[in-house]
């Protein structure tokens, strides 16, 4: 069964200023941030936003230019050896050795800490049952992602950090793990993860820090940052004038619209913000029909997290 007490007297990590450069590419640029005990919070962004350099400066593998990083209310200065023992650590890529099995590759990470789970209970947790005579060499995406987990989980750590959990699994495998997740928090671990899906994010973590170019560019609950895109549905359109001259429509137009909230025109595609579709809806397709344009593509979506993104930034996270 596994263990993990967090200390809620101190957050569970704390950055203040962290700074990396690697050449000429500023990779983390100035971070300040606090993770609460049996919090579950991620790192959110595009390829490239500084998300993995960030939690490898908080796991003690890459040395901040400047800026202080404090963990358990420990650093890796001073403390690194009881860090170790106390964090779990799920990388971006994992390089097992093939002609182990995943028993053996638990034993193997076991024997790394002094305390923690048995073999038996970690290969459960992970639900590889099953596989726990197979050689790593021959899991599936999946599985081996779970070996990872099962790995980082095997020191009981109080506090996990996760690299792109289920980057590259199908979705019944990326399900599987948002499974044990669930039952990790439900444990009062604190978990730390980065990821640049949306639904990964909405649905796994308290609270989200959204990055870009190195910084934080919002944090909040995930509630809270769709709240703040300012309407709860987004609706999209292109349209073209009747007469096939010009298909452009007067933005005053439509955020005079009661309900409205917000225009943005991207790459011909009209994206609005809204608080009730069955009120905006009709008056959209009216200023539309007065403008003698007529619709190519509709449709609408409740807001997530990707629009809070589109809205900070004026990009998708996919463009990336
Ligand atoms: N060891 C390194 N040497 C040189 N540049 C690096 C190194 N590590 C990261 N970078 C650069 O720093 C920037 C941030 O990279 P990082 O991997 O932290 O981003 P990320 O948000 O985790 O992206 P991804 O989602 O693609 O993993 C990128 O421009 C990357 O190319």
């Amino acid at each position: 069964m596994l263990s993990a007490k967090p200390q809620a007297d101190r957050p569970s990590l704390m950055l203040r200023g962290l700074h990396k450069t690697f050449a000429d590419v500023v990779a983390v640029n100035g971070i300040d941030l606090e993770v609460t005990p049996g919090e579950c919070f991620g790192l959110l962004g595009p390829n490239g936003a500084g998300k993995t350099t960030t939690i490898e400066i908080c796991e003690g593998l890459t040395a901040p230019d400047s800026g202080d990083v404090e963990l358990l209310g420990l650093n890796w200065r001073t403390n690194a050896d009881e860090l170790r023992q106390r964090i779990g650590l799920q990388l971006q890529e994992t390089q097992f050795s093939e002609k182990l099995t995943v028993e053996e590759t638990l034993r193997l990470f076991r024997s790394f800490f002094h305390r923690g789970i048995t073999v038996e209970d970690s290969i459960k947790t992970a639900q590889l049952e099953e596989k726990r005579s197979a050689r790593v060499g021959t899991l599936s995406g999946g599985q081996k992602q779970r070996l990872a987990m099962a790995c980082a989980l095997v020191g009981d750590p109080e506090l996990l950090f996760l690299d792109e959990p289920t980057t590259g699994l199908d979705p019944q495998a990326r399900r599987n793990l948002w499974d044990l997740l669930d039952r990790l928090k439900q444990e009062g671990r604190t978990i730390i993860l980065t990821t640049h899906y949306m639904d990964e994010a909405e649905r796994l973590c308290d609270r989200v820090a959204i990055m870009d170019h190195g910084r934080i560019i919002a944090l909040d609950t995930p509630p809270r940052l769709i709240a703040s895109v300012g309407g709860e549905h987004i609706v999209e359109f292109a349209a073209t004038s009747l007469d096939n001259r010009n298909g452009s429509v007067d933005p005053a137009l439509l955020t005079a619209i009661d309900g409205v909230e917000s225009h943005r025109l991207t790459a011909g595609i009209h994206q609005l913000s809204v608080r009730e579709l069955h009120t905006a809806v009709p008056k959209i397709f009216s200023v539309l029909a007065s403008q003698g344009l007529h619709l190519d593509e509709f449709r609408t979506h409740s807001a997530t997290l990707e629009d809070v993104f589109v809205g900070l930034t004026g990009r998708n996270l996919r463009d990336e």
